[in-house]
């Protein structure tokens, strides 16, 4: 569905070197990725500034040559087939618009429909799919440089997809949208994730897309590949637990203990603690806690993937 095979972008930048120098060095923007996503597959594709995710996508969408190595996009290479694989593909790219700024939103509906020459049975069924999930109706006769940030990514994702693409490239669709908004973007592409038809490439740096969207994981840092795989494995590979948080009537006896599991915090005079789990299950931390102490109440928290992902940018 997506290869790249060794992908290499440079780019010449001139920097200073002195006072009046300025000479001309290399950037390696995407240095040597090798991925295969598969048909339906979700990825979030994450890394720090400048790691390179635009320019992979850029790529991947034929808008940038790559310097050397391969990339296949359904079958087709981006650069010299990129008409073709425009009419296959879906882009949406949170700080450009693809509507017609001053047309009411309707009417740029009806304009992709003639650009990508969908027939009007097939445009009518999506769009009334998309209005229906996207909440889109109180703004569609409202001209597109009038919409919320929120309403004009939900006519976005819309105009994305009117087309049928077989590949979406998202490129931080909720940057900038409150909560709300948000939340229907990622409900909305949950949703169309979970029919299997449309394979997702997502860039983001809000790690909660990623959670509730991507199986799969790839983390990019000086253009290079640095993990590559579930959110899970990613805990596993960086040792975050789970922690149990316990709240209790009198502190713990002196020399307490809980096998499988470590106490990492004591606050309110001990009244409550916190221990990581590391080999111990839930069931089992809290049956050992309730035998030894007087629990009034307890909660487990899942390790938090801001902290994971900070770690491994850190260490990259
Ligand atoms: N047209 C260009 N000319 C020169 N350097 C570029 C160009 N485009 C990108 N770069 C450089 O390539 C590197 C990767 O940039 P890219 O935009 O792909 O990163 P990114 O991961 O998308 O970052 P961000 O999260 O900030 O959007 C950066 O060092 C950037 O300065």
């Amino acid at each position: 569905m997506i290869r790249m095979q060794d992908l290499q972008k440079d780019f010449t930048v001139r920097v200073k070197a002195g006072r009046l120098r300025r000479e001309k060095r290399t950037v390696a923007a995407v240095d040597g990725v090798s991925l295969t996503i598969e048909r339906g597959e979700m990825v979030g594709y994450i890394g720090p500034n400048g790691a390179g995710k635009s320019t992979t996508l850029k790529m991947l969408t034929g808008v940038l040559a790559p310097t050397s190595g391969e990339v296949s996009v359904l079958g087709l290479t981006p650069v010299p087939q990129r008409t073709r694989l425009a009419l296959r593909i879906g882009v949406v790219f949170g700080q450009r618009s693809q509507l017609w700024w001053d047309l009411p939103l309707r009417e740029s509906f009806r304009l992709l429909r003639h650009v990508y020459r969908v027939p009007a049975a097939e445009h009518e069924a999506r769009l009334r799919r998309c209005r229906s999930l996207l909440d889109l109706d109180a703004f569609l006769d409202t001209p597109v440089r009038q919409l919320s940030l929120g309403q004009r990514m939900r006519g976005e994702l819309t105009a994305a997809l009117l087309h049928g693409p077989g590949v979406l490239f998202l490129d931080e669709p909720t940057i900038g949208l409150d909560v709300v908004s948000k939340q229907a973007v990622r409900s909305f592409l949950a949703e169309l994730g979970a029919t299997g038809d449309v394979t997702m490439v997502l860039t983001t740096h809000d790690l909660a897309d990623i959670e509730r969207l991507c199986h799969r994981l790839v983390v990019i840092d000086h253009g290079r590949v640095v993990h590559d795989g579930t959110i899970e494995a990613l805990h596993e590979r960086y040792g975050s637990r789970r922690s149990l948080v316990v709240d209790l009537d009198r502190p713990l006896p002196d020399g307490f203990t809980l096998p499988g599991a470590t106490l990492t915090g004591v606050e309110a005079d001990g009244h409550r603690v916190t221990f990581a789990l590391d080999t111990a299950s839930a069931g089992a931390a809290v049956a050992g806690l309730v035998s030894a102490a007087s629990v009034r109440d307890l909660s487990v928290v899942e390790p938090d993937i801001e902290d994971v992902v900070a770690r491994l940018y850190a260490s990259a």
